[in-house]
């Protein structure tokens, strides 16, 4: 199955001025191994998550077997059965209570009959786990962490797609695990394989092909041989030197002439030897000449300009603490419905001109807690009437607006904190905390607590949102469903939030013991250098801010 890509453009979610890709053009023909290549941040990830039908183009087409794999925003399901998709450290997305489920999750949509799934399971096994150490009925959190890999990477391999697209294959394996994963890709019998990598040394020699992506864009599209000879492309694209160009450029300097695309010692040695006995009956060794420009100095020249930031994101975290306790104290003493009305409506405007990402963060957010709000005010105004000859039900609207009066409450006080947590950086969130907490600490309130509790929750909301979009890419890959971008279908929640807590544990985990490290015990404000600046437009927030509240006391009164 052919894989073509015309013209393809990806916007950021949260910005169409910032293109994640831009004019991307290739064909991919049936069974060849290509390498996605290119600096960190250059978009590979973003490229796979888009051939795999996980991300939907802003422009452009891709094709499978000439059939478009998007039709009105879904994607072509049985296309999508035909790809698959290993993310970067596979094993975090392992979720059931036995390996056969795992298997059994990702065979599903392909509504196999039992003797060819046990026959894909058995395949797989065989070739990730020849030694037979992955037992069906273990759970996948006992084996180690790289036979989980193995398992991670069998149950996508079961499913026998025509393209295999893999982010970062080798990233944490260790050179026995590299060589175990270079025999399985070779003893792959069909299909082709797409390759995110900075492992340039592991994947050339087997690479049919190389895409280089700078910056979102296609600056090389050939075999790993030529973009040896022509190695400029990879210092400008910021991507570090194989060791085969950095051999021929190193011996270069002696006198050495080997062509850098030898792409492994055994058709490097001869080279070198060959290059050796002419030298020796040439002229005596010349000294080494200067090296060639460093990778590392092209890239630090060529970073990108940052993406331009949010009005919103740029105000003092001073100035939104203060609008934000403003707000929330206000929003607290509301008795009335007009009252809450305003708050909301200040609130609204809070949100106004924010990125269309944040916004349906926020609904995220919104709507489980307006769920819990209906069924509360359901149960609390429920009527259970005994008396005779009455319907025994009935609903009481008194405590049924009293409840939802409370609830609304808090819903906007929820909404201000998520608000306050993703305009403001972590960082600047913890000065402004400190900055505010400096003056109760005068009185010997015990502020430094409080201080970390507040900026370890904030730090944790945008992480989770963070997580909870990998996750769901991830069971978007593996479930295989034809549904609208960003929706999760129910069936799939399990597979989301399993792996989902490990990950926010394991976050947690890792915070604590930095904490611990670095000696932060509640005794110590968590960042002491203050690069707070307070300007203009901060000024008119916080005045805007008193007058909001001057209001919602008012309306209250
Ligand atoms: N949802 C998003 N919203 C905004 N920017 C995003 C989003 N997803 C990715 N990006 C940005 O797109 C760019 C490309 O990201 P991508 O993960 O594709 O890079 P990469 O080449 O795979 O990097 P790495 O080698 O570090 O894995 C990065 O600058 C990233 O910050």
């Amino acid at each position: 199955m052919s894989i073509a890509l015309q013209d393809i453009r990806v916007d950021a979610p949260d910005d169409p001025n910032n293109q994640l890709l831009k004019d991307i053009n290739f064909n991919l023909a049936d069974g060849s191994l290509t390498l996605l290549i290119g600096h960190t941040g250059s978009g590979k990830s973003t490229l796979l998550q888009v051939m795999a039908g996980i991300l939907e183009p802003t422009l452009g087409m891709i094709t499978l077997d000439e059939q478009p794999l998007w039709h009105k925003r879904k994607v072509n399901q049985a296309h999508l059965l035909r790809l698959g998709l290993i993310f970067q450290f596979p094993e975090q997305q392992l979720f059931a209570r036995s390996v056969r489920q795992e298997f059994a999750y990702s065979l599903r949509p392909y509504r196999l009959g039992v003797d060819e799934r046990e026959r894909r399971i058995r395949a797989a096994c065989a070739d990730l786990d020849p030694r037979g150490v992955i037992a069906m009925d273990r759970s996948p959190f006992l084996l180690s962490g790289g036979e989980q890999r193995r398992l991670a990477l069998a149950t996508t391999f079961a499913t026998a797609p025509d393209w295999l697209l893999m982010d970062e294959p080798t990233a944490g394996l260790e050179a026995a695990a590299v060589r175990e994963l270079l025999r399985i890709i070779r003893v792959r019998e069909r299909g082709g394989f797409v390759i995110a990598t900075h492992d340039l040394d592991t994947f050339f020699p087997l690479a049919d092909r190389v895409l280089v992506l700078d910056r979102g864009a296609l600056v090389f599209d050939g075999s790993p041989e030529e973009l040896c000879r022509a190695p400029e492309v990879l210092t400008r694209a910021g991507v570090g030197l194989p060791s085969c160009v950095e051999a021929a450029l190193e011996l270069a300097r002696y006198g050495i002439a080997i062509a850098p695309d030898r792409l492994t010692p055994a058709l490097a040695a001869p080279a070198i030897a060959e290059a050796l006995r002419e030298c020796a009956s040439a002229s005596p060794r010349p000294a080494p000449q200067a090296a060639a420009p460093s990778p590392q100095a092209t890239r630090e020249a060529g970073v990108a300009s940052k993406p331009p930031q949010a009005a919103m994101l740029r105000l003092d975290p001073r100035a939104k603490w203060l609008l934000y306790l403003l707000l929330v104290i206000g929003t607290m003493q509301q008795q009335q419905w007009s009252g809450l009305a305003a708050a909301m409506l200040l609130l609204s405007l809070a949100f106004l001109g924010l990125p269309r990402s944040v916004l349906r963060g926020s609904m995220k957010i919104a709507l489980p807690f307006l769920i819990f709000m209906f069924i509360s005010i359901l149960l609390a105004g429920l009527d259970w009437s005994t008396a005779e000859g009455q319907f025994p039900l009935g609903f009481s609207a008194e405590r049924g607006w009293s409840t939802a009066l409370t609830l609304t409450r808090l819903f906007l006080v929820l909404m201000a904190g998520y608000w306050l947590a993703v305009t403001t950086p972590y960082g600047q969130l913890v000065q402004g905390l400190n900055w505010a907490l400096k003056y109760f600490r005068k009185v010997k309130l015990p502020v430094e607590s409080f201080s970390l509790a507040v900026s370890l929750i904030f730090r944790f909301i945008p992480l989770i949102l963070r997580e909870w979009q990998r996750f769901s890419a991830i069971v978007r890959a593996r479930g295989k469903a034809s549904i609208r971008p960003g929706a999760v279908r129910s069936r799939d929640i399990p597979a989301l939030v399993v792996p989902l807590l490990l990950a926010m544990f394991h976050k947690a985990e890792q915070m604590t013991i930095a904490m611990e490290l670095k000696k932060i015990d509640g005794k110590q404000l968590l960042l002491k250098k203050n690069t707070l600046q307070w300007r203009g437009m901060d000024t008119i927030l916080v005045i805007t801010g008193i007058l909001c509240f001057s209001l919602l006391m008012y309306m209250q009164s």
